[in-house]
C-alpha cells in the first residue's frame, strides 16, 4: 500500500475509539466480502500498450462515497470533507453529522446526496426537497439495504447509538417530527424508483446493484447511473467481491449508463483496472474516512491526492488508454 495512505490509516486506528474505528472498518458477518473487495484486485493484472504516445490524459475518475458519521472521525465532520474534495464528487450520505445544507456551501466541487427511501414517503420528500434546495446535483438511492447489515464488531462493543451532541441531522424537522428521526431500512420496489424519478428533476442513480438483470432493469426504469456495490462488504456476506460482479453488470449495460466500481479501491492501480474492465469511475469510502480522522481536511486532502498522483502514474505506463483487452488472471 502507497505509505501514505498506510500512514493515515495507522494514524486514524491511533486516535480514533476503539468502537468507533471499529463501525468505520467492519463489515458484516466472517467479513469475507470485506476482504475479498479488495483481494479481487490482487486477482487481476493489467497488459499495458506499448509506443502509443502520451494518450489520452483522463480526468480524475474518482468520486468520494456516502459514508456516514464524519463527526465520529474529525469534529470538523463532513464539512472538511468537502473542503478537501476539491472538484471530486462527493456523495453525501443521508446519515451526515452535518446537515446537507451546510455540506454543500462548504464544497468546491458538485455535491450529491445519498439516500434511503423511507416507508413514510412525506419523509423521503422532504429529503429530496432539502437535498435540492441545497443545491445537490443528484440523487444516490442506496438499494442493497432492504434490512440493515449485521457488524458484529459493533453488536460485541454495543455500539447502538451516536455520542450525545452528534446526531444525523438531515434527519431533523420531517415530516412533522422534530426529530432527529431514525433512518428506516425497508424493502422497496422499482415503482418507488419511478415515483421518485417523477417527483425530482434531479438524476436519480442507484448503489447497491450486483445481478446484470437488476442493472438491465434500471436503466429500463431510467437511472442516471449505476454504483456496482456491495457496500464495502457491510450488508451481505456471501456476495462476491464488487470487482468481481462488474464484468457482468458492464456487459449487461452496454454503455447505456454510466457505471461507478465501489468497495475496496486502495490505489491508482486499482482504479485503473476497475476502469480497464469497463466502470466509468470508482467510489472510495473508508481511505477518505482514514484520511478525515488521521488530519481532517489535510488528511481526505492527502488521500485524494495520492490517488490521483497514482492514477496519472500508472496511466502514462499504459499510453494513456485503458481497455478490456489489457485485463488478464495473474496466475
Ligand atoms: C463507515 C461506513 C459508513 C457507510 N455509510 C454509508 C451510507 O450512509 N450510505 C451508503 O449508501 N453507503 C454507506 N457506506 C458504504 C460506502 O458508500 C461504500 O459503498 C463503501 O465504503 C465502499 O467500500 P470501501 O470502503 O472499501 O471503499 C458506508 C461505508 C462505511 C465503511
Ligand atoms: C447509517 C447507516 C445505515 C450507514 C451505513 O450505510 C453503513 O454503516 O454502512
Amino acid at each position: 500500500m502507497n505509505p501514505v495512505l498506510a500512514e493515515l490509516h495507522d494514524k486514524a486506528r491511533a486516535v480514533l475509539d476503539p468502537v468507533h474505528y471499529d463501525f468505520f472498518a467492519g463489515g458484516v458477518g466472517d467479513e469475507i466480502v470485506l476482504a475479498d473487495n479488495e483481494a479481487a484486485f490482487r486477482r487481476h493484472a493489467l497488459l499495458p500498450r506499448v509506443l502509443r504516445g502520451k494518450g489520452n490524459s483522463a480526468e480524475f475518475p474518482v468520486l468520494i462515497s456516502p459514508t456516514a458519521f464524519h463527526k465520529l472521525a474529525h469534529p470538523d465532520g463532513e464539512l472538511a470533507t468537502a473542503r478537501a474534495a476539491e472538484g471530486t464528487v462527493l456523495v453525501s450520505s443521508m446519515a451526515s453529522t452535518v446537515p446537507i445544507a451546510d455540506v454543500v456551501a462548504a464544497a468546491t466541487g458538485p455535491v450529491w446526496f445519498q439516500l434511503y427511501l423511507q416507508p413514510d414517503p412525506r419523509v423521503t420528500e422532504a429529503l429530496v426537497r432539502r437535498a435540492e434546495q441545497a443545491g445537490c446535483e443528484a440523487l444516490v438511492v442506496t438499494v442493497d439495504s432492504p434490512v440493515f447489515g449485521r457488524h458484529r464488531r459493533d453488536i460485541a462493543n454495543e455500539f447502538h447509538d451516536l455520542p450525545s451532541g452528534l446526531a444525523a441531522e438531515n434527519m431533523r424537522d420531517l415530516a412533522g417530527v422534530a426529530g432527529p428521526r431514525d433512518i428506516e431500512m425497508a424493502a422497496f420496489s422499482w415503482q418507488d424508483v419511478d415515483r421518485l424519478r417523477a417527483s425530482t428533476s434531479l438524476p436519480v442513480w442507484l448503489k447497491g446493484v450486483l445481478h446484470p438483470a437488476d442493472a438491465v432493469l434500471a436503466v429500463g426504469h431510467g437511472v442516471a447511473g449505476i454504483f456496482v456495490s456491495n457496500h464495502g462488504g457491510r450488508q451481505l456476506d456471501v456476495v462476491p467481491a464488487a470487482l468481481d460482479a462488474l464484468p457482468a453488470v458492464v456487459k449487461a449495460v452496454g454503455g447505456r449508463v454510466p457505471l461507478v466500481l465501489d468497495g475496496g479501491v486502495r490505489s491508482g492501480g486499482d482504479i485503473a483496472l476497475a476502469l480497464a474492465m469497463g466502470a466509468s469511475s470508482v467510489g472510495i469510502g473508508r481511505p477518505v474516512l482514514w484520511g478525515l480522522a488521521a488530519d481532517g481536511e489535510a488528511g481526505v486532502h492527502r488521500v485524494l491526492g495520492v490517488l490521483r498522483d497514482e492514477f496519472e502514474h500508472v496511466l502514462a505506463m499504459c499510453g494513456g488508454e485503458l481497455s478490456h483487452d489489457m485485463v488478464v488472471a495473474r496466475c
